[in-house]
C-alpha cells in the first residue's frame, strides 16, 4: 500500500457531497492517471463514498479527517485501505496499528514527531504544509528526524509540487487542486480529469 502511494506521488484529497458522484469522480481520477483518493469525513457522504469505491481493485481509496477510534472503525468497515487525520490522535493511531491499517496522522511540529516516533510510525502527514513552513520546515526536520517520511498536504498545487517532491523525505503530496468541491458538486468531471492528467504530466516531467 505504501509502495503504491510512493509510486503515485499525489493523493487527491476529496470532500464529496453526494455518494452518486463517487464513481464518476474515481473514473475521472483514474483516467487522468491518479487512481487514488483520500475521501474525507468532512461531509456526510464521505463514508458511503468510501464504501462505494472500496471493492474496485483498480482504485486505492483511503479515508481522511478521521478524528476518533469510532470513525477509524467505520472507515475500516467501509473498506478504506488507509486512514489519514489532520492531527495526531494517539488512540486512533494505536487502534489502526493494532488492526494493521496503514495510518498517516498529521504532524506540525517536532513535539508531534516525537509522539509519532513513540508510536512507531515511519510515515506521517505534514499538515497544513504551506502554512507551517512548507519546504523550509521539512528541510529543517530532516536533520533530527532523518528516518521519518512525510506526505505534505495543505496549499500544494502544480506550482510548488516539484519543490516538495524533490525532498528525499517526501514520499507523496496530498492536495485538492484537481478535485475542488465545486467541481464535484457541479459535475465537472471532465475538468477533474483534465487537471488530474496535467498533474500526471507534471509528475512525468519530474521523472517521478
Ligand atoms: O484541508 C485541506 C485539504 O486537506 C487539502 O489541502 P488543499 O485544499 O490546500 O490542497
Ligand atoms: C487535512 C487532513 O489531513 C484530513 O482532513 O485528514
Amino acid at each position: 500500500m505504501l509502495d503504491q502511494i510512493a509510486k503515485l506521488r499525489i493523493i487527491p484529497v476529496v470532500a464529496i457531497q453526494s455518494v452518486e458522484d463517487a464513481v464518476p469522480l474515481a473514473n475521472s481520477l483514474s483516467i487522468g492517471g491518479l487512481p487514488v483518493a483520500e475521501i474525507t469525513l468532512r461531509t456526510p457522504a464521505g463514508l458511503a463514498s468510501i464504501a462505494a469505491l472500496a471493492s474496485r481493485p483498480d482504485f486505492l481509496v483511503g479515508a481522511g479527517t478521521v478524528h476518533s477510534v469510532d470513525q477509524a472503525k467505520q472507515v475500516a468497515d467501509a473498506g478504506a485501505r488507509f486512514v489519514v487525520s489532520p492531527g495526531l490522535n494517539p488512540k486512533t493511531v494505536q487502534w489502526c496499528l493494532d488492526k494493521q491499517m496503514p495510518v498517516f496522522p498529521g504532524i506540525s511540529s517536532p513535539t508531534d514527531l516525537e509522539m509519532a516516533l513513540d508510536l512507531g510510525l515511519k510515515v506521517v502527514k505534514f499538515f497544513p504544509a504551506e502554512q507551517i513552513g512548507g519546504v523550509k520546515m521539512l528541510k529543517a526536520l530532516q536533520g533530527p528526524y532523518g528516518e521519518i517520511r512525510f506526505i505534505p498536504t495543505g496549499g500544494i498545487s502544480e506550482s510548488n509540487l516539484a519543490d516538495y517532491l524533490a525532498l528525499p523525505s517526501v514520499i507523496a503530496c496530498g492536495g485538492s487542486w484537481m478535485v475542488k468541491s465545486d467541481m464535484i458538486n457541479s459535475g465537472r468531471f471532465g475538468e477533474i480529469e483534465r487537471l488530474t492528467a496535467e498533474a500526471t504530466r507534471r509528475l512525468q516531467s519530474l521523472g517521478s
